[in-house]
C-alpha cells in the first residue's frame, strides 16, 4: 500500500532552489482561429508529479505534443532538461526523447511482438547496443518494477487492459527516463485497476526520482498521483496548487472540476 499523495512540493536541491526539469513559458498554439494554448506557463521540478487537469478539448494533448516537439509552438519557449525544444535538430530531439518517456493512452504495444520484444524495441531504437549483454537483466528489472516479472514471453493479446498498461510503462522505464509524460493513464480501466496504475505511478516516482507530467480528467488519478495540479482552462494555466488547495477554492471555474 502506498502513502497518500504528498501535500508539500518536491524537496529543494542542495543550492536551495528546486531544479526545473521542464519549463513551458508563455506558450501559444493556434490552429487557424482555434486558439488552443494562449500564454500557457508551467514548470515541472525534479522528482515532482504534476497533473494537468482540463476538460475534453482544452488542449492537454496539444501541450504534450508541443513538449515532445511533435508540434511547433507559435510563441513562447519549452525547455526540457536544459534544452530548448524548438532549437533542436532531428538527432538532438531523438536523443532528448530517450530521456523523456511517454506513456500513450493507447499503450501502443506491438501486437505481433512478445512482451520481451516490445521492451527491447526502445533499447535498440536508441542504439543502446553496448547494453546488449545486459538486455535480459534490463527486461527483467523493468517487468519486475511493474509487478509482471513472469510475462516476458507472453503476447500482448494475452494480457488484460491493466497488464497492457503496466507493460507499456515497463517499456518506458527500460530507458530510465528522467521525465515521464503520461497521457490519460487510467482511461478505459475499471476503478480497481485504475487505482493500481495510480499507485504504480507513485512507486515509479519514489523508486527512480522521476518527474512526471500527467494529463488526466480522472479525479481519482489526480488525487492519488499529483504533488501539484495545473488547471488548463481557455488555453491558460488558470489555477495551480495541491489537490487539497484547489479542492477548497470557491472560484466556480476551479470548483466545477471537484464537484
Ligand atoms: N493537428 C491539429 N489540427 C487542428 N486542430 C487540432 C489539432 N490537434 C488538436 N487540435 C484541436 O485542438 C483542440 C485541443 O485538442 P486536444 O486533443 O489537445 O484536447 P484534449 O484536452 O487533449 O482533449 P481530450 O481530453 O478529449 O483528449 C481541439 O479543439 C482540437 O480539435
Amino acid at each position: 500500500m502506498l502513502p497518500e499523495p504528498l501535500t508539500q512540493p518536491a524537496p529543494p536541491s542542495a543550492s536551495g532552489a528546486r531544479e526545473a526539469v521542464l519549463t513551458v513559458a508563455h506558450v501559444s498554439k493556434s490552429f487557424g482561429e482555434n486558439h488552443v494554448l494562449q500564454d500557457f506557463s508551467l514548470t515541472l521540478h525534479k522528482s515532482e508529479n504534476v497533473v494537468v487537469l482540463g476538460k475534453s478539448g482544452s488542449g492537454k494533448s496539444v501541450l504534450i505534443k508541443c513538449i515532445i516537439g511533435l508540434l511547433p509552438v507559435d510563441a513562447g519557449t519549452i525547455t526540457v532538461l536544459g534544452q530548448e525544444v524548438a532549437l533542436l535538430d532531428h538527432a538532438a530531439l531523438d536523443q532528448l526523447r530517450a530521456k523523456v518517456g511517454f506513456l500513450f493512452q493507447s499503450n501502443a504495444l506491438y501486437d505481433s511482438m512478445s512482451v520481451r520484444e516490445n521492451l527491447l524495441f526502445p533499447l535498440r531504437r536508441h542504439w543502446l547496443a553496448h547494453r546488449r549483454g545486459e538486455e535480459n537483466e534490463l527486461v527483467h528489472q523493468a517487468l519486475d518494477d511493474v509487478g509482471l516479472a513472469q510475462t516476458a514471453n507472453m503476447m500482448p493479446a494475452e494480457l488484460s487492459g491493466g497488464m497492457r498498461k503496466r507493460i507499456a510503462l515497463a517499456r518506458t522505464l527500460i530507458l530510465r527516463p528522467e521525465i515521464i509524460l503520461y497521457d490519460e493513464p487510467t482511461t478505459g480501466l475499471d476503478p480497481v485497476t485504475a487505482r493500481e496504475i495510480d499507485e504504480l505511478i507513485r512507486e515509479v516516482q519514489q523508486k527512480y526520482n522521476t518527474s512526471a507530467l500527467i494529463i488526466s480528467h480522472d479525479m481519482n488519478c489526480v488525487r492519488l498521483t499529483a504533488d501539484r495540479v495545473a488547471l488548463l482552462e481557455q488555453g491558460r494555466c488558470y489555477a495551480e496548487g495541491t489537490f487539497a488547495e484547489l479542492q477548497q477554492r470557491s472560484d466556480p471555474v476551479v470548483h466545477k472540476f471537484f464537484e
